[in-house]
């Protein structure tokens, strides 16, 4: 075995009619931070429920952390951490009661008031679980993930519900674990999420691999070319393609014998790669 956290080949997963994991393949490094896009319903809570040996599937082979999640006892559990969608730690609990309740099931958790300030619930520490707002229980999940060490975190759509700051926190709280060698599997519908913090990137549509790489290059978007905007006193706003950019924008500071009003220059977005890549898999 290599350096791999995870290993996936031609993963196959059906209810009844209903192919949800249609021939799956993923490698993921140990220490990396790898994201899951796809839209609703591609298969990436199914592909996660795998990996986490919560489901069971009907074909391929999945390598997660040296074993099969399948057959895998205690002690490789206690070396993944699961963030689910809809976590159910016991209502009448209190936030610090639940994460040193989930802190003694592991052999080397965090501390619980250092997980708790992670996840920033310092201040509803002494509440009960039923009293939290619908992010505040999402950041409880994700304290209950990340109290026993993990080496391998699986998050499925971690950040639900999440206001800015607290999903800024968590981002942070993400590079701190991966900083610490961490493996992180994280699945998302926010695109700039899955910019901020994966090192690489899976796309699912209709239960396969569309797309895998690096964001910045994901889809071609490395190729794509830029558009220079910018605002003319007498013909209004323009906008040009161009391959140049920085030439474009030497020629235009000629043209206006300095600043160019509004100027911007942009690239294709993450967003319209995913979209581009979901487009061509809607048209087939
Ligand atoms: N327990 C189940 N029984 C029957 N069908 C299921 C079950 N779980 C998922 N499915 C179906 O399998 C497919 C994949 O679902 P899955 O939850 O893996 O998608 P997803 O990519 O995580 O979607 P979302 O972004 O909406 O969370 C869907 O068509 C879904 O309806």
């Amino acid at each position: 075995m290599g350096n791999e956290a995870v290993r996936v080949r031609g993963l196959c997963k059906r209810y009844g009619e209903v192919t949800a994991v249609d021939g799956v393949d993923l490698d993921i490094e140990r220490g990396e931070v790898f994201g899951i896009l796809g839209p609703n319903g591609a298969g990436k809570s199914t592909t996660v429920e795998i990996l986490q040996g919560h489901r069971s599937r009907d074909g391929g082979e999945v390598t997660v952390l040296g074993e099969d999640p399948d057959t895998a006892g205690r002690a490789w559990r206690s070396r993944v951490g699961i963030v689910w969608q809809d976590e159910s730690a016991p209502a009448e609990l209190t936030v610090r009661e639940s994460v040193r309740h989930f802190a003694r099931y592991y052999p080397r958790p965090r501390d619980p008031a250092e997980v708790i300030s992670l996840v920033g619930l310092e201040e509803k520490a002494d509440s009960r679980i039923k009293s939290l707002s619908g992010g505040q229980r999402r950041r409880l999940d994700v304290a209950l993930g990340v109290i026993g060490s993990p080496d391998l975190l699986l998050l499925d759509e971690p950040t639900t519900g999440f206001d800015p700051a607290a999903r800024h926190r968590f981002w942070d709280l993400i590079r701190m674990l991966a900083r610490e060698g961490t493996t992180i599997v994280l699945t998302t519908h926010y695109l700039e999420e899955a910019e901020a913090l994966a090192g690489r990137l899976a796309v699912i549509a209709a239960g396969r691999v569309v797309a895998h790489g690096d964001p910045a290059t994901l889809g071609g978007r490395a190729e794509d070319r830029a558009t220079v905007h910018w605002t003319d006193p007498r013909e209004g706003p323009r906008s040009t393609e161009t391959d140049t950019p920085t030439r474009t924008v030497a020629e235009l500071t000629r043209r206006f014998d300095g600043e160019i009003p509004a100027l911007r220059v942009t690239r294709t977005t993450l967003e319209d790669v995913y979209l581009r890549l979901i487009g061509q898999e809607d048209a087939r």
